[in-house]
């Protein structure tokens, strides 16, 4: 299914792709969207059931989400972009740019994971929020993307996450943790051929920086940063994450 998109800046500007984490939307990149968009014609997306685009019937596979990217990018005429995504949409990232080489110039992958140690937390959360919506979950999934720090200093940003968790669509939220649970993209790594910058949260337990030393492992050529943020990094350490966007993707 084609999703919500908005696109932003120069019509003539080569594109970006921002891929957002299970339960936010474009706004996820509010922070980095004023400097992105001097250098790109920004391409902002909601995965299924979040934001403006509607849940299609569950469970959902990683490819589901990738395949709806391809369609949006064939819709719009374009045929090579660059790629950036946080958690949930640095997978999506990661899929087309092992399964889709030709379609992706330069990638982008901060906080996540090629594969989760289990499939046990995303197969419980799927059924917590099929059971109770996600509003039941927003507080303690949102816990877990910023340091306490973090938290206490900025309640209003927590606060807007969470009813951005709590918004989502309750069947495609449960669907994309399906599509986590299933989640296994290591055998993809080693074909990803465009540059890769991979952005690791010092402080995050929800896709730790051991994660990221993996993929920047497999990844050819790929290069490695650590930032001092929790999950959100690009939220949290927004400055030094548009900053490594911008040095990796348009320093050409
Ligand atoms: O929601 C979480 O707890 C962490 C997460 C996993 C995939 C994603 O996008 O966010």
């Amino acid at each position: 299914m084609r999703p919500h998109h908005t696109l932003t800046g120069p019509p003539d500007a080569p594109v970006l792709v921002l891929g957002n984490s299970l339960g936010t939307t474009t706004a996820l990149w509010d922070d980095q969207l004023p400097a992105l968009v001097r250098h790109f014609r920004v391409l902002r997306y909601d995965h299924r059931g979040h934001g403006g685009t509607p849940a299609a019937p569950g469970p959902y596979r990683l490819d589901d989400l990738a395949d709806d990217v391809l369609e949006l990018l064939d819709t719009l005429g374009l045929a090579r972009v660059s790629y950036a995504g946080v958690s949930l949409g640095a997978m999506v990232g990661m899929w087309l740019a092992g399964h889709a080489p030709e379609r992706i110039d330069r990638l982008v992958l901060c906080c996540t994971t090629a594969a989760f140690a289990s499939a046990r937390p995303w197969q419980d959360r799927a059924a917590a929020v099929r059971a109770a919506g996600t509003e039941s979950i927003a507080r303690q999934a949102v816990s877990r993307w910023f340091t306490p720090d973090f938290v206490a200093a900025n309640p209003d940003v927590v606060g807007k996450f969470e009813t951005m968790v709590s918004t989502a669509d309750d069947e495609g939220y449960a669907s994309c943790c399906d599509a986590l649970a299933a989640l296994d993209l290591r055998s993809v790594l080693p074909a990803i051929e465009a540059p890769t910058a991979v952005v690791a949260g010092k402080h995050d337990v929800a896709t730790p920086p051991e994660h990221q030393r993996l993929i920047a492992d497999a990844v050819p050529g790929a290069v490695l940063h650590t930032v001092e943020a929790a999950h959100l990094a690009n939220v949290e350490a927004a400055d030094d994450v548009t900053r490594i966007l911008l040095d990796h993707l348009a320093a050409r």
